[in-house]
């Protein structure tokens, strides 16, 4: 595994960034469903346009905490949540945040492949039109730049009015991505973005998920450890709701500081 790392690359001390640098701070973050103590304590501090891996076993809450920052898992009932989570100096769960703005700054982007059942075109547009956005020209350039950033544009420039659900599993993943890019979101939640899709496409999406930290912060749930090491910054290990450990990527995997780091890592746990 140690094959990716580049070893020459400095290492990032994340307590060393300015608060300039930090996209989502995470303070104290606690949250339940019902009775269960699904996050514990969380405290953590994103930085901008990189990517960040979350890595963890099954059941572990990685996907409760990426739901958080764009608060999915207000839509669970019995869910509560305590603590803070500040993007762009706002803390997200304060009671007037408006919800539906936030989900347009913060796109998720699930497991399966999930466009829309119509053409390729409304797809894209679609979030724009429900912000009231009608100019043909600014829809169309829209899309036209949201196929180019994640590198779609020539497979389907000749076919936009076609239906999303005819392209494979890997355009409509990269589909949907761009669905997102649209609404020129500043964060990208991306929950096991290739575990649905064949190797071929698995490294289409991660050549792409490193393109798109020039613009976004990228935070990425991976079951896939070498994946994280491939396309990550930074990686965050979970462990029953804790966060056991959380650093540079190169360090967490070749010098982790907690023996459960190390024996997740190493495959001895997990
Ligand atoms: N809607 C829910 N209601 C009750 N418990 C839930 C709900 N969603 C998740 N949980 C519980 O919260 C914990 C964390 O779940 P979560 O899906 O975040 O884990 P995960 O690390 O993403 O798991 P996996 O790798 O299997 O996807 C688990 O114990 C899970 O059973």
């Amino acid at each position: 595994m140690f094959d990716y790392f580049d070893l020459s690359r400095p290492e990032v001390d994340l307590d060393g960034l300015a608060d300039e640098d930090i996209a989502i701070d995470v303070r104290d973050l606690s949250l339940k469903f019902g009775s269960k103590l699904a996050l514990k304590d969380i405290r953590m501090r994103i930085p901008k346009r990189q990517i960040t891996s979350v890595i963890g076993p099954s059941g572990c809450g990685k996907s409760t905490l990426l739901g958080c920052f764009n608060r999915l898992n207000d839509l669970t009932p019995g869910c509560e949540v305590q603590g803070e989570v500040y993007i762009n100096e706002r803390n997200i769960y304060h009671r007037k945040e408006d919800v539906a703005a936030l989900r347009s700054r913060v796109g998720m982007v699930f497991q399966r492949p999930n466009p829309f059942p119509m053409s390729i075109y409304e797809n894209l547009v679609y979030g724009l039109k429900i912000q009231g956005i009608r100019d043909r020209r600014t829809l169309d350039n829209a899309a036209e730049q949201a196929l180019r950033d994640v590198a779609l544009w020539k497979e389907v420039r000749d076919r936009l009015f076609d239906s999303a659900l005819t392209l494979s599993g890997g355009q409509q993943q990269r589909l949907v991505i761009a669905r997102a890019i649209a609404l020129q979101p500043d964060i990208l939640l991306l929950d096991e973005p290739t575990s649905a899709l064949d190797p071929i496409s698995t490294l289409t999406i991660e050549e792409l998920i490193t393109q798109l930290k020039e613009k976004y912060t990228v935070l990425i749930v991976t079951h896939n450890m070498q994946q994280a090491a491939r396309v990550s910054d930074f990686t965050a290990f979970l462990h029953q709701g804790s966060l056991i450990e959380y650093s540079d990527t190169n360090r967490l995997f070749t010098r982790p500081k907690q023996q459960q780091t190390e024996e997740y890592i190493t495959g001895r746990y997990g």
